[in-house]
């Protein structure tokens, strides 16, 4: 399979905080998962990759350009779209004033080329009818869609996507996924979320980070496929549980070491991530 990222031994510290340990990863076209908890380093993983920030230790590349010199940055730039946790849109542009600065941005210098290529990403998002609306009148999920629109100015080869589906309701997630599935045809994308659903449903790799590193590399059904035989049901806790919750019918799912005659159940994908996460199961880290 063609590897279009590529980085080993990134390492960033803020502080004492060691956000990114020795994080080495391959990417391929299709959509890349990146799960993990709160603070696992997911953020600034894509902030390096976007070439947002540096790290201080460990390489990468993009399409066959190292952003460690001042040309392949550029080049990298170039070929980046990055929609960033918090897109910063001045609310009173309108959808197409904000894309077509971002295009501007992107060195679309020429005015009319511009415009169709913003008109285009516009139609693509499904926002083609609303592009004269001020973004401070769009829905939030309307609003993430202009962040993505931008993000596919210039038809990037590698789209970098921080949680886009955070706050959206469940309709606008799903129609953001449809999104990401078609944005993800051909091209590389590396989309960070806390929906273990996002990752079941569109993804065709996941890496899960915990403090600072790689915990998991594989296929969604090979992160399924860990809580195999150690997820099951009862009317009370069981001392074996790692995680377990109580369910609308009273009784508790749990997930772990069963015990003796358990009523096992068929495992998902976010009982893998969590056993994952416990490090309970061998972590599995591409070479
Ligand atoms: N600019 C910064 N200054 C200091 N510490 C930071 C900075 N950015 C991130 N950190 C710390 O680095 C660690 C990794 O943070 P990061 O935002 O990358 O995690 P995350 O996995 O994206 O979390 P979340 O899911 O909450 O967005 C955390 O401990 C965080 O507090």
């Amino acid at each position: 399979m063609t590897i279009t990222v590529s980085a080993s031994g990134l390492s960033l510290h803020y502080g004492r905080t060691r956000a990114l340990d020795e994080v080495g990863l391959r990417l391929s076209p299709g959509v890349t998962g990146l799960l993990g908890p709160n603070g696992a380093g997911k953020t600034t993983l894509l902030r390096v990759l976007a070439t947002a920030v540096p790290a201080d230790r460990g390489a990468f590349t993009v399409l066959g350009h190292d952003p460690g010199t001042v040309r392949g940055r550029q080049e990298v730039r170039r070929r980046l779209g990055y929609l960033p946790q918090t897109p910063g849109f001045h609310p009173d542009f309108t959808a197409f004033a904000f894309v077509d600065y971002v295009a501007v941005l992107k060195e679309l210098t020429d005015r009319r080329a511009r415009h169709r290529e913003v008109r285009r990403v516009l139609e693509e998002v499904g926002l083609g009818d609303v592009r004269g609306r001020r973004i401070k009148k769009l829905s939030g999920g309307m609003r993430q869609r202009v962040a993505l629109a931008a993000a596919l100015v210039g038809d990037p080869g590698f789209l970098v996507l921080d949680e886009p589906t955070v706050g959206l309701d469940p309709e606008q997630r799903m129609r953001f996924r449809e999104l990401i599935a078609g944005a993800g045809e051909g091209r590389t994308v590396l989309l960070s979320t806390h929906q273990t659903e996002d990752v079941a449903m569109l993804c065709r790799r996941v890496l899960v980070m915990a403090a600072g590193s790689v915990r998991f590399d594989g296929t969604p059904a090979e992160l399924t496929a860990r809580a195999a035989g150690r997820v099951w049901r009862s009317d009370r806790r069981d001392a074996g549980a790692k995680a377990g919750w109580r369910t609308g019918t009273g009784e508790f799912r749990q997930v772990g070491d069963p015990p003796e005659g358990a009523e096992l159940v068929e495992p998902t994908l976010e009982d893998g991530y969590l056993l994952v996460l416990d490090g309970a199961v061998d972590a599995e880290v591409a070479a």
